[in-house]
Formats: structure tokens, C-alpha cells, sequence
């Protein structure tokens, strides 16, 4: 939500995508959700950018290897830093934009299979609620794009949001964000 209110004609282009999709329904249900084809590149951009486990789960090295000329014993802990992965501009073009539709004509995914992008790790010890939390991220926020208009509160402005995060058991906003809703009259 911080990101769409950042970037107005992103928070646009997924609202206009939700409505369409729902049609004058109460509710957005699963049913809908295969048609929101931005709203998914919205939510895999939130989580290349901010990715709540940045560093995934620690690993140890079974055995000895040899990586890029890094020689790692056996019996190494081993982070895997996913967030700087996910902004190397080596994979990635204007690395720190929120730019959703750089999934629009892309297959690079968050199932492991893209080393690029692991917010949910990879292999074995994979994140297994990757696909519950996906769907209950996209519900939420194509049920409150569709449902409410968002402003930000008199006086603060876009660029005035301060998007420093905080350590946790996740990663999560330093200082929460504060949004007016408008609802939308069905
Ligand atoms: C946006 C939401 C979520 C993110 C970004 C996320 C991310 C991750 C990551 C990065 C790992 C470690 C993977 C690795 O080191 O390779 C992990 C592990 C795990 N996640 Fe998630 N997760 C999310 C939601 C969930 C949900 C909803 C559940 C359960 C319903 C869940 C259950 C687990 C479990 C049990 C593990 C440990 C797996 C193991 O060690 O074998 N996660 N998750």
C-alpha cells in the first residue's frame, strides 16, 4: 500500500484492473484473482523490493565448495541476502523503481525457480506458504482497491513517507503508514 500511494498511476492502473474484474460485486472473491494480471506484477514488485525475510532462513554447508573463488568449508552458516539479489542492477533495470510492469512480458517468478527473485527461498527448505500467502495478499489488496479511494493525510506529502524498515521477526515499516479511506459507493 506504501508503494501504490507513492506511485499514483500504479495505484491507478491496479484499481481500475480490480473494478473491472469485480464488476459492481460486494466483494472481490478468489475467483476473480486470475484475471489481475497487473495486481499479481504489483504484489511480486512489493516483494522484490521489500522482501519480509531479506536474508531467508540460515543455511549450513554440507560440504566443502568453491564459489566464485570464495573457498566455504563445510559446516559454514551461509546467508542467502535475497533483498540485495533483488535490487542487483545486474538483473535488474532501474533496480530501485517501483515498476511493476517490468512482470508484465516477463516469466521470472518467486517459486524458486528465478535466482533472481526469492523472497520465498528456494529448494527444499522453501518457503510451503508460498501459495496461501500469495492469495491472501492479493485478496486483501484487490478487496481494499476496490472498495475505498486511498489519500494520504492533509499536509504529508508522497515523498515526505518514510520508507526506512525495521528488523522483527519480518521486516515491517519503521513508522506505520496512515492512509484516509474513501469509500466508493457500489
Ligand atoms: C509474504 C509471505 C511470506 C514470505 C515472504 C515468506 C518467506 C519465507 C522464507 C524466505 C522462508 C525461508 C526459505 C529459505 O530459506 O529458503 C520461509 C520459510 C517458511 N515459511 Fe514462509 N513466507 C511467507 C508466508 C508464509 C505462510 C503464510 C506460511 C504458513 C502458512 C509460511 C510458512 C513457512 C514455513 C513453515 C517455513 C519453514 C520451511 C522449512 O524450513 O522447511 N510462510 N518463508
Amino acid at each position: 500500500m506504501t508503494e501504490l500511494i507513492r506511485n499514483p498511476s500504479v495505484m491507478k492502473r491496479a484499481q481500475t484492473e480490480v473494478r473491472e474484474a469485480v464488476k459492481g460485486k460486494e466483494k472481490m472473491e478468489e475467483c476473480h484473482l486470475p484475471k489481475l494480471i497487473y495486481l499479481k506484477s504489483v504484489v511480486k514488485e512489493g516483494l522484490r523490493l521489500h522482501p519480509p525475510a531479506p536474508l531467508l532462513v540460515p543455511k549450513e554447508s554440507l560440504e566443502n565448495c568453491t564459489i566464485e573463488g570464495y573457498n566455504i568449508l563445510a559446516k559454514t552458516r551461509v546467508f542467502v541476502n535475497a533483498k540485495s539479489i533483488g535490487t542487483n542492477s545486474k538483473y535488474w533495470k532501474n533496480q530501485n523503481e517501483f515498476q511493476p510492469e517490468r512482470f508484465l512480458d516477463s516469466s521470472i517468478d518467486f517459486r524458486g525457480q528465478h535466482f533472481e527473485l526469492l523472497p520465498f527461498g528456494a529448494g527444499h527448505r522453501g518457503c510451503p506458504g508460498i501459495n496461501f500467502a500469495i492469495l491472501v495478499i492479493e485478496l486483501a489488496i484487490a478487496n481494499l482497491l476496490h472498495r475505498f479511494d486511498w489519500e494520504l493525510p492533509h499536509g504529508i506529502r508522497r515523498r515526505d513517507l518514510d520508507m526506512e524498515e525495521a528488523f522483527g521477526l519480518t521486516m515491517h515499516k519503521k513508522v506505520p503508514l496512515c492512509l484516509v479511506p474513501k469509500p466508493m459507493a457500489l
